[in-house]
C-alpha cells in the first residue's frame, strides 16, 4: 500500500471521497409518488400546468364585478352559486353577483370578492361593503407559469416537493436509486446485547449506531453477523458483501493493531483510496472499493464512528445518489471559551440550544475521549473545531453538525 494516499487534511480527504462517488453515481428509477419522499430527484421538472390552473376566490364570500361597487354599500343581485369544484356556466351579469366558496374558480366576468362576514343578504340581494378591487382573487399562475422549473435534479424531495410535484398533476418521478448498505462490526471483545459478558468482553454497541443513523438518512442497512478479528473470515465476509452491495460501512480493525485486518483485506482483495485522516476523533478512517461496492471502514470507537459517519458517511451516500443541494451548514455562538492545541479537525460534542436574544448558543462538551458514548449520548450536535492550535473566546462563532 505504498502508494495509497495517507494522512490527509480533511477537506483534501472528502474531495477525493466526493470524487470517487461522482464516478460511481447509481443509476436513475421511476417511483410513484408517495413512494419519491426523501429521495434525490434524478430528473428537472418544468410546469406543464400553471398554479393555480384558474382564478379563483381565496375566501368564502361573494364575487362581483368591481366596477358595479358605488359607495360604502351597494346591493347586488344574488345570480347563483359556485362552489369548489367543476364551473358552472352562470355568468352574472352588471348588477349581479355570485355566492363564492375558497377554491372556487371565479364566475365569467367577475373580478372581486367580498367575505362572506362582512355582507349581508336580503331577500336574494347581497350587501356587499367598498371592496379593493381583486380583493380575495388568486389568479392564475401567480405561484407557477407553464414552463417555469421548479424542481432541479440533484435536489432532495421533502414533503413540499414531492407535494408541489402532484399539484402538477405528476404520478412518478425519475429519483436515484438508493445505495444498499451492508454493516459491519468488527472485533473478538464483541458481544450481542442480551447475552452475558466474559471478562474483556463489551457489548456491541457500534451496530445500532450505525444501523440507526443510516435508517435516519433514509436508507435501509443490513447489518450482517459480527466479524472476528480473524483474516480470512473478514476477507470471506467482504468478498461477499462487495459483489451484491452498493456501499460497505465496517467499524473497528482500522488502526495500527496487530488485530486490525481491515486495511490489508481491502489492499489484498480491492483498492484503497485513501486511509487516515487528520481529524480527531476519526483518524483511522479507511475508504476504499471492494468489487462493486464502496467500503467506507470506520475505526471502532463509537464517537469516531459518528464523527466519521456524519462527514464523510453521509457525503459518500450524497455523491452515489447524485444529489447537488448541499446539506445546510449551522452555526453557534459558543457558550464558553475554547481552546484546542492539536493540528487535526476537531469534532466535539456539545448541546445546542437557543438563546433569549434568538441566538443559537453551543455548550462543548469536555469529555472529549473518543469511546465516551454517554457524552455523545447526551449531545445534540458536533462542533467543529478547525484544523491548527484554536483559541475561541465565549461568544465567538463555531460550526455546528446537530445530530
Ligand atoms: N498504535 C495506534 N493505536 C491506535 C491508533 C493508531 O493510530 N495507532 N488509533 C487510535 C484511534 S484514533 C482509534 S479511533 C482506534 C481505532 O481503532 P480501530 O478502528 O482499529 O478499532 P478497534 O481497535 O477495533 O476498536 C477501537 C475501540 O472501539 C471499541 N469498539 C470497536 N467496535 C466496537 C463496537 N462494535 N461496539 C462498541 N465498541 C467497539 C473497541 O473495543 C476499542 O476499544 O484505535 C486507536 N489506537
Ligand atoms: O481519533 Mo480515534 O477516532 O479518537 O479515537
Amino acid at each position: 500500500m505504498t502508494d495509497v494516499p495517507t494522512g490527509l487534511l480533511f477537506d483534501d480527504a472528502m474531495t477525493l471521497l466526493q470524487g470517487i462517488a461522482a464516478q460511481h453515481r447509481l443509476e436513475a428509477e421511476t417511483l410513484a409518488l408517495g413512494r419519491c419522499h426523501g429521495r434525490v430527484l434524478a430528473q428537472d421538472i418544468d410546469a406543464s400546468l400553471a398554479l393555480p390552473p384558474f382564478d379563483n376566490s381565496a375566501m368564502d364570500g361573494f364575487a362581483f364585478r368591481h366596477a358595479d361597487l358605488a359607495g360604502t354599500e351597494t346591493q347586488l343581485r344574488l345570480a347563483g352559486e359556485q362552489f369548489a369544484g367543476p364551473a358552472n356556466d352562470v355568468a352574472p351579469g352588471p348588477g349581479e353577483c355570485m355566492r363564492i366558496t375558497t377554491g372556487a374558480p371565479m364566475p365569467p366576468g367577475t373580478d372581486t370578492v367580498a367575505i362572506k362576514e362582512n355582507c349581508r343578504v336580503e331577500n336574494g340581494v347581497v350587501v356587499v361593503p367598498d371592496t379593493r378591487a381583486a380583493a380575495n382573487v388568486r389568479h392564475a399562475g401567480e405561484d407557477v407559469r407553464v414552463g417555469d422549473r421548479v424542481l432541479q435534479a440533484g435536489t432532495v424531495l421533502t414533503a413540499t416537493r414531492v407535494s408541489l410535484a402532484a399539484s402538477l398533476g405528476l404520478a412518478s418521478l425519475r429519483v436515484a436509486r438508493k445505495p444498499t448498505v451492508a454493516v459491519f462490526t468488527t472485533g473478538d471483545e464483541l458481544v450481542e446485547p442480551g447475552m452475558a459478558l466474559a471478562p474483556g468482553q463489551i457489548y456491541d454497541s457500534n451496530r445500532e449506531l450505525l444501523m440507526g443513523l443510516l435508517r435516519a438518512d433514509g436508507l435501509e442497512p443490513t447489518a450482517w453477523p459480527r466479524l472476528p478479528d480473524d483474516p480470512k473470515q473478514v476477507e470471506i465476509a467482504l468478498r461477499d458483501a462487495g459483489c451484491a452491495f452498493d456501499l460497505i460501512v465496517t467499524a473497528g480493525g482500522v488502526s495500527a493493531g496487530e488485530k486490525d485486518h481491515l486495511p490489508g483485506v481491502l489492499a489484498q482483495f480491492g483498492s484503497t483510496h485513501f486511509w487516515k485522516v487528520k481529524m480527531k476523533p476519526g483518524m483511522p478512517l479507511l475508504f476504499g472499493t471492494l468489487d462493486q461496492a464502496r467500503v467506507l471502514a470506520l475505526p471502532g470507537n463509537p464517537v469516531s464512528v459518528l464523527a466519521t459517519y456524519l462527514t464523510f458517511g453521509r457525503a459518500l451516500i450524497d455523491g452515489l445518489q447524485g444529489r447537488s443541494e448541499p446539506r445546510p451548514t449551522w452555526r453557534a455562538q459558543l457558550a464558553a471559551p475554547l481552546e484546542k492545541a492539536h493540528p487535526r479537525r476537531e469534532f466535539l460534542r456539545g448541546r445546542l440550544f437557543g438563546g433569549s436574544n434568538g441566538v443559537l448558543h453551543v455548550e462543548a462538551d469536555a469529555a472529549t475521549g473518543s469511546h465516551r458514548l454517554r457524552a455523545a449520548a447526551e449531545a445534540n450536535a458536533l462542533v467543529v473545531v478547525p484544523e491548527g492550535p484554536q483559541r475561541y473566546a465565549a461568544g465567538e462563532v463555531v460550526e455546528v453538525i446537530p445530530l
